[in-house]
């Protein structure tokens, strides 16, 4: 009845106008949600609600009793705000955050050496890069993200700037394989690798980075969204393919950023050289 051409002809002439009525208006109901910001472009929206939150944030900073908290503290924290109450983000958001967050931490804690370069591929709203520069407070500590979309560019940017972290972050708008192969000929070594992107790159991009020399040894690489959407070739690449012998990965059960009914898994894997 909804979607016949006519349903007049289905119900007859009195209640088939009625059914006509009622989906016109289920129509611009739609429409009318559809170019909400937060549905149109949530990470725009986001970027908005975060900017608002530290203008409240300065205020607060600025009177009697100031917090303790620091911008980078209170911008991730608006980011899993939006993320919870206001729309849907695609960033790694604050629960498997937190499995990043240990996996940087194993990394700092167990060598081998320091670690020089943190390298995220996917930056989107830069959600994921402010936790590696909490993560990495140490100013010595090259974070580079990743990201083709200039859209990703701007808006992360703006992002960094409002958590005073802008300075800390070398910002590449391109592919994954062509910084992979710009840190080869600068025969740089990656020791953290967050690899977020396009799902169906995981593989080829990890097994890019292994031929190319580029991942140091004990390098730590984090993957997120391993069964939702899903990277199942990659899985199988390190727990039963060559990646086994490569690589030690242990497979953390989650759930999706900011939707706990919908399961999701994240791998640390320690390249073993
Ligand atoms: C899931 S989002 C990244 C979320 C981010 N890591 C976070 O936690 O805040 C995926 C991003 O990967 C980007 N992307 C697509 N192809 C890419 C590629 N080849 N290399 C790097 N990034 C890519 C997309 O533009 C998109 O912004």
């Amino acid at each position: 009845v909804f979607f016949s051409p006519d349903p007049k002809l289905l119900l007859g002439a009195f209640v088939g106008r009625h059914v006509q009525i009622a989906r016109n208006l289920a129509g611009i109901f739609f429409f009318v949600l559809a170019i909400k910001p937060e549905t149109a472009h949530p990470q725009l929206a986001a970027l908005e609600h975060v900017m608002q939150g530290m203008k409240a944030y300065k205020e607060e900073a600025s009177g009697p009793g100031s917090s303790a908290v620091t911008p980078l503290d209170r911008a991730i924290d608006l980011v899993d705000d939006f993320g919870w109450n206001k729309g849907f983000l695609i960033n790694v958001g604050d629960v498997k955050g937190k499995i990043l967050d240990s996996a940087v931490q194993q990394r700092l804690q167990n060598g081998p050496g320091k670690l020089k370069l943190a390298v995220e591929l996917g930056t989107f709203l830069g959600y994921g890069t402010l936790r590696l520069a909490r993560m990495l407070n140490q100013s010595d500590v090259e974070i580079i993200t990743v990201d083709p979309d200039v859209f990703a560019y701007s808006l992360s940017s703006s992002l960094y700037e409002q958590a005073q972290v802008r300075d800390r972050i070398t910002m590449k708008t391109d592919y994954s394989y062509n910084v992979f192969a710009e840190l080869k000929k600068q025969g740089k070594q990656i020791d953290l690798l967050f690899v977020d992107h396009v799902k169906k790159l995981y593989l080829s991009d990890v097994k890019l980075a292994v031929e190319s020399g580029i991942l140091a040894k004990g390098c730590v690489v984090v993957g997120d969204n391993i069964r939702s959407p899903g990277a199942p070739d990659y899985k199988k690449y390190l727990l039963e393919g060559e990646g086994k012998k490569l690589f030690s990965t242990e497979v953390h059960k989650t759930h999706v950023e900011y939707w706990p009914l919908w399961p999701d898994e994240m791998t640390v894997s320690t390249f073993l050289g």
